[in-house]
């Protein structure tokens, strides 16, 4: 309980010894947009990390760049029509962080890496798997990282489960249950999630991570095929036709594997009362026991991972550190170890775990197979031509 507490009173304010001068050559980021995922993703990691200079924030309105600027400790505020591209364009900016809605990540990404920046870009990547094609591409031309922020692979507990796995303690895998839900009113109606022109959708928002997720804990073993999938729209209004609240999907993988992914971003209340809990959970069933984590979104705050052994005692792990010792703090947040690994990336060391441009284009490519068997469609591919 009080290394719980601990643990959540420094991820909330992290100890005066952890917040270090920046250094001459700190990275300097520039964030497109002023999303509300950016100061858990990449204001308050970089508050340790003395590699890292907020330098730049661009928003469509001036007062609004202004303000979060000032708020969050960005040097510069770009405002406007132009404020992407001016950000952009701006020679001090050497990463770009890319939080806009799913449906602008394609036009934005290219964008910045045409001007010469590396970019850690939120996830999905694109809308479709070809866009993130492209984009893999472009950076391998010009030399450039691109990171899709699927920040829960950097945490060490996701790490720990997927050793697990690959010790053979268990035998083969033989199937997996992957899902993520959140309560009803969690994204309100006007919200990017809801828009099918911005990428929306469930399988695109929270269904994501457990597609990611399970394709990790399989690998090498591919997905074959969609078996099934059937989603529900989020409402009956004909411009959420295809934007799924829930969706379930059932995959054949290589090796005999079956995979059981769902996530539903409006999960209605009990009894029309009650308010859901959050699912986060992932079971793995092997020939010789099942391993299940609680909670693979956010383990920093509180985890763990059962390790049933068939006709064994179960054990209970808990991985807040690398058992190797590779950098990180128990209070390290998912958010801050894939800050450490972007910019290992970036200045040619070697990062302690990284997503390659191949798994990023899988995990497109399975979205829009489930979106595909389950009738929604693909998201729209962008109208920016490169
Ligand atoms: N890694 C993670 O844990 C999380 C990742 N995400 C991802 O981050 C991205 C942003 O999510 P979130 O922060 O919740 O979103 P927000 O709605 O807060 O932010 C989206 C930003 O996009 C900009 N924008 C540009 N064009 C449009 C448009 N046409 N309509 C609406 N916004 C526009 C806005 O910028 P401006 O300020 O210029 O107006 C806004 O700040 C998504 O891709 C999402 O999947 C989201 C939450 C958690
Ligand atoms: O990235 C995210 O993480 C958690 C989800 O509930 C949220 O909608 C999503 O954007």
């Amino acid at each position: 309980m009080l290394a719980f507490l601990s643990r959540i009173q420094n991820i909330s304010n992290p100890p005066a010894n952890a917040i270090q001068p920046k250094e001459t050559n700190a990275l300097k980021f520039g964030c497109l947009g002023a999303a509300k995922i950016t100061p858990g993703a990449l204001v308050k990691p970089s508050t340790t990390h003395s590699g890292v200079l907020l330098y730049a924030v661009a928003a469509r309105d001036q007062a609004r760049a202004d303000a979060f600027a000032h708020k969050h400790g960005f040097q510069k505020s770009y405002g406007g029509t132009t404020a992407y591209q001016d950000l952009i364009d701006d020679p001090e900016v050497e990463a770009v962080y890319n939080p806009l809605p799913n449906g602008l990540h394609f036009e934005w990404t290219m964008k910045a890496l045409k001007g010469g920046k590396h970019v850690l870009l939120e996830k999905p990547a694109t809308n479709t798997e070809d866009e993130a094609r492209q984009i893999f591409s472009l950076a391998a031309q010009k030399g450039l990282v691109v990171l899709e922020a699927f920040h829960f692979r950097f945490h060490p507990s996701i790490q720990r489960m997927k050793a697990i796995l690959d010790s053979n303690e268990l035998g083969a895998i033989k199937s997996i249950t992957a899902g993520l839900t959140a309560p009803q009113g969690t994204a309100q109606p006007d919200d990017i999630r809801w828009m099918y022109e911005l990428g929306g959708g469930s399988t695109m928002d929270p269904g994501s991570y457990p597609i990611n997720f399970v394709r990790y804990l399989a690998a090498p073993h591919k997905p074959k095929t969609v078996v099934s999938a059937s989603a529900v729209p989020y409402t009956s209004a004909p411009q959420h036709k295809q934007v799924d609240r829930k969706f379930t999907a059932t995959l054949d993988f290589e090796h005999d594997i079956l995979v059981d992914v769902f996530a539903d971003l409006d999960e209605p209340r009990f009894l029309g009362m009650l308010p859901r809990i959050p699912k986060l959970k992932a079971t793995v069933r092997c020939e010789g026991g099942t391993v299940e984590i609680f909670n693979f979104l956010i383990p920093h705050f509180y985890h763990y991972i059962t390790v049933s052994p068939t006709g064994k005692t179960s054990r209970v792990e808990k991985a807040y550190r690398f058992a190797d010792g590779s950098k990180g703090e128990e209070w390290w947040t998912t958010y801050r170890y894939q800050l450490e690994a972007f910019v290992d990336k970036v200045r040619g060391r070697e990062p302690q775990t990284w997503l390659d441009p191949e798994d990023t284009i899988d995990n497109m490519k399975w979205i829009e197979a489930i979106y595909a068997k389950d009738g929604f469609g693909s998201r729209p591919h962008s109208e920016y031509v490169p």
